[in-house]
């Protein structure tokens, strides 16, 4: 480990994050009743420029109306290339209540977009006495977002959450599909006559998981639009997870439970890594810093990895 610890990113279920358009007010309840970690009320993307003024008078009036139990509440924010975005924080600051916990930042390309927003939020939390800090949750959806990652990722003390949303991202891109996540059919290699596909998405994740991590910050894929697909979520969603992201948006409810299963440490990983803790208890009672575990090596290292795990299960099941 470097002189500079890693921070520790919060200790708190982020599996799976629900949408939902900020513009229907029927799914809020429905939302609320869900077993995702975290909801997500959307006024960007998922909301026609029509409705922008209503959905977030709706956002507003859930936070005051709707029971969330003990959900994680997030509003995602216009973009800041947009008119609407600076009175969607405005408004939200002075009018929600204070059972909103975050806002989530759209196609944020600099760390100078979170200063700007963190700016604005911190003088209305002043000026209203609001209690409860916001936190900040981006999406990494563009060119300029994916090449300053780091520097986003360390931008605020507020922030707790990196997503990548591979929709803009692809477009930002130029990459040649309409698929949002998942496998793309023309990003294959050839070996002997056969095609072997790889992960177009792999190399956007694991940037972004580095600079989420560096900073103590939960690194989340975003959204698998193919909501019929659920083998094809389950497989993105396992790539991610064995990447180190935490979880996974749910853009239909179908997809709630597969992303809760994908990243709750399932009962046969929980116990490998406790014997492997219990064989390098062991080890070290006998002065030893390697050992063996069913035949394969594990040493202090292995002790880190194994934590990683069973800490994720405990705190899910906490
Ligand atoms: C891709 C880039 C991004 O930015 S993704 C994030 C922004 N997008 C979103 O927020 C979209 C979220 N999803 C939706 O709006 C809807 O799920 C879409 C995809 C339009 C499908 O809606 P719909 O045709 O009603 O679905 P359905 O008939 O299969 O619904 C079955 C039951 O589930 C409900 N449902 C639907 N969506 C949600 C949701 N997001 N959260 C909670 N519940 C939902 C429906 O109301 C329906 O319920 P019921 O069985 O009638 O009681
Ligand atoms: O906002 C999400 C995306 O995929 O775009
Ligand atoms: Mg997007």
């Amino acid at each position: 480990m470097s002189f500079r610890l890693q921070p520790p990113s919060p200790a708190r279920p982020n599996r799976c994050q629900l949408f939902g358009p900020g513009s229907r007010t029927a799914l809020f309840e429905k939302m609320a009743a869900s077993a995702a970690d975290v909801i997500n009320l959307d006024l960007e993307d998922s909301v026609a420029p029509s409705d922008k003024d209503t959905a977030r008078a709706n956002v507003i009036q859930a936070t005051h109306d709707v029971d969330w139990g003990n959900k994680y509440l997030s509003v995602r924010i216009n973009g800041l290339d947009t008119p609407y975005w600076y009175r969607d924080v405005v408004d939200l600051l002075e009018k929600s209540s204070e059972r909103l916990d975050q806002i989530m930042i759209p196609k944020v390309g600099c760390a100078a977009d979170i200063y700007a927003v963190d700016a604005l939020v911190t003088a209305i939390e002043a000026a209203t006495g609001r209690t409860k800090k916001i936190s900040f949750e981006v999406i990494i959806e563009s060119a300029a977002g994916i090449a300053h990652a780091e520097e986003i990722a360390a931008s605020s003390p507020r922030l707790q959450a990196m997503s990548l949303g591979a929709a803009d991202f692809a477009a930002s891109m130029g990459m040649q599909t309409t698929g949002i996540g998942g496998t793309q059919e023309n990003y294959y290699m050839l070996q002997g006559g056969n095609q072997h596909w790889s992960d177009p998405w792999h190399w956007a994740q694991a940037k972004i998981v580095a600079a989420a991590r560096t900073h103590g910050v939960l690194p989340v894929d975003g959204p698998f639009g193919d909501f019929s697909d659920d083998d094809g979520f389950r497989a993105q969603a396992r790539r991610s997870a064995v990447l180190g992201m935490v979880g996974k948006w749910a853009i239909h409810p179908k997809q709630i439970a597969l992303a809760n299963e994908v990243f709750t440490p399932s009962d046969e990983q929980v116990s490998e890594a406790r014997e492997i803790l219990a064989a390098m208890e062991t080890a070290k009672a006998n002065g030893e810093g390697a050992t063996v575990y069913k035949g394969r090596l594990v040493d202090i290292a292995s002790i880190k990895q194994a934590e990683v795990i069973v800490t994720q299960y405990e705190m899910i099941n906490s």
